[in-house]
Parts: structure tokens; C-alpha cells; sequence
């Protein structure tokens, strides 16, 4: 039975952000996931998984100035030294709150360097925080987001990640596969989640066109959670999408794997 952890920096956009995670265990989310929440306290966060009984299933590296345009700064050249350090917070994070998992966003390609002048130093931050992430125990993900989303981004598709990985390589380096970027940017979604599976650490969904909740448009989520399941894959499922009218409202396609209490 697939497992979901509620997207907070997409899901009940209404609430406070720290009110997000009573609201996801009351619609029935046993873990939450987020971009980052580096200007709270570990605490105040290991606090409120342990009231709302939540896993801290995911959250991104720290990514830049998000308000000024920034989506991660792992590819900026003159960014090296405080993507190391970002590291160091992340695992700090990742300890408070027992997540076994982060995730890395390449960023925006800068205008006047060149793609693979970014690639590389991507690969050389990866290989620095690779090895440091297992030795905490914890996974090091990358993913791929499509570039209508997200104009410039570094890494778009599983072949990107591929060469990257190849690249590194060290085994502690998974993909995130998000359903809908993969649609938009590939499709052939289960044919490349299955040869991909061993590497795939994380996944996300939400529909296309409009980044909105599973079944509102083109993508056959009832054959990809049966295929999640028949292929075993034991990860978490992120529901990382735009609700269209309110988040609980727009529950209904999670109504079969809800956790009742
Ligand atoms: O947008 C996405 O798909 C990512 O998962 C993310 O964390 C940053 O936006
Ligand atoms: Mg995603």
C-alpha cells in the first residue's frame, strides 16, 4: 500500500506553516515533507512531528534566497562554500527531526556560465556532500523539475541524473521522481520508474496540465499507485500539488490510504 507525506510547502497554503502539520495528520498523512524550514528551530519541528505522531519523510538542502528567484544553489559557481556548509545545516536538521532523507535542487543556471561549466560544479558539490550525508545515515537525493516550471533549471530529466550520478559516482546519490515534471518533460512514467526503481529514493505527484491533485487531468494515477505497489516500492509518495479549491476538500483521491485513528 503506497504511503503518502503531505507536501507542506504546496499543501493547505491557508494555514501558518507550522499549523500545516496538525492539519495533515488530521486529514490522515502519517509523514510531511517540505522545502526547508531553516529559519525555524530543529525543535520547534521535532516538537511537532512528535504531538501530530508524523515522520519527517523529505526536505530539500538549503536552497538560496527563494524570495529573490534562487531554487537551489548547488550548480552556482560562486556559491561553493556555503553550499558546503548547507550540508552541515541540513544534516544538523535531519538529525533533530530523524529524517533519513534530503533532497538537493540543483538551481538556475546563472546567466553567463555555461551549462556544463554549471554541471560540473554540481558533480564536485555532490561528490562533497555524498559521502558526508551517508556517513549521518542519511540518503542524498536529486531531482529532475521541468523547465516550463522552473525556466534555466540545471537537472530536467532521469537522463540528466543519470549522467550526473554517473559522473559522482558514489552510490549514496538517489533520484527524486516526481510524477509530474517527468510527464511533462519525458512521459513513459512507468516504464522509467521500474528500470529506474533501485535508484529512485523518493517520489512525488500531482497532475498535468496544472500541478493539481492526482486524477484532475491527463496522468492515470490509479495505474501508477497499483504499479508502485506491485513493483514493492516502500518509499514515501509526496503529494506535492496545488490543491484547486480547499486541501481537505480536495482529498478525495487519498480518501483509500488515509490513516484512521
Ligand atoms: O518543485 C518541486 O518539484 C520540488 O520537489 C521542490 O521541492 C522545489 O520546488
Ligand atoms: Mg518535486
Amino acid at each position: 500500500m503506497p504511503r503518502f507525506s503531505a507536501n507542506l510547502s504546496m499543501l493547505y497554503p491557508e494555514l501558518d506553516f507550522l499549523e500545516r502539520f496538525a492539519a495533515a495528520a488530521a486529514d490522515g498523512f502519517a509523514a510531511v515533507e517540505y522545502v526547508g524550514a531553516y529559519d525555524r528551530e530543529p525543535q520547534v519541528l521535532r516538537d511537532l512531528l512528535d504531538r501530530h505522531d508524523l515522520t519527517q519523510a523529505l526536505f530539500n538542502l538549503p536552497a538560496g534566497n527563494w524570495a529573490a528567484g534562487e531554487r537551489g544553489i548547488a550548480c552556482l559557481p560562486d556559491r561553493i562554500d556555503a553550499f558546503r556548509e548547507s550540508v552541515d545545516t541540513a544534516i544538523r536538521y535531519a538529525e533533530a527531526t530523524r529524517c533519513n532523507q534530503v533532497n538537493c535542487l540543483a538551481g538556475i543556471v546563472p546567466p553567463g556560465v555555461d551549462r556544463q561549466a554549471a554541471e560540473q560544479v554540481l558533480v564536485d558539490n555532490l561528490r562533497h556532500a555524498a559521502p558526508r550525508l551517508a556517513d549521518a545515515g542519511i540518503k542524498l537525493l536529486l531531482e529532475p523539475i521541468n523547465p516550463r516550471d522552473m525556466p534555466g533549471f540545471l537537472v530536467n530529466s532521469t537522463a540528466d541524473y543519470e549522467r550526473i550520478a554517473a559522473e559522482v559516482g558514489h552510490n549514496n546519490l538517489f533520484l527524486q521522481y516526481d510524477f509530474y515534471h517527468m510527464q511533462v518533460v519525458q512521459g513513459d512514467l512507468l516504464n522509467t520508474f521500474r528500470r529506474l526503481q533501485g535508484r529512485i529514493a523518493h517520489v512525488q505527484v500531482a497532475d498535468n496540465p496544472g500541478r493539481h491533485e492526482p486524477g484532475s487531468g491527463e496522468i492515470n494515477y490509479a495505474a501508477i499507485f497499483a504499479a508502485l505497489d506491485a513493483a514493492g516500492y516502500d518509499g514515501w509518495v509526496g503529494a506535492e500539488y496545488r490543491p484547486r479549491a480547499g486541501t481537505s476538500e480536495g482529498l478525495g483521491w487519498f480518501e483509500p490510504w488515509r490513516r484512521r485513528r
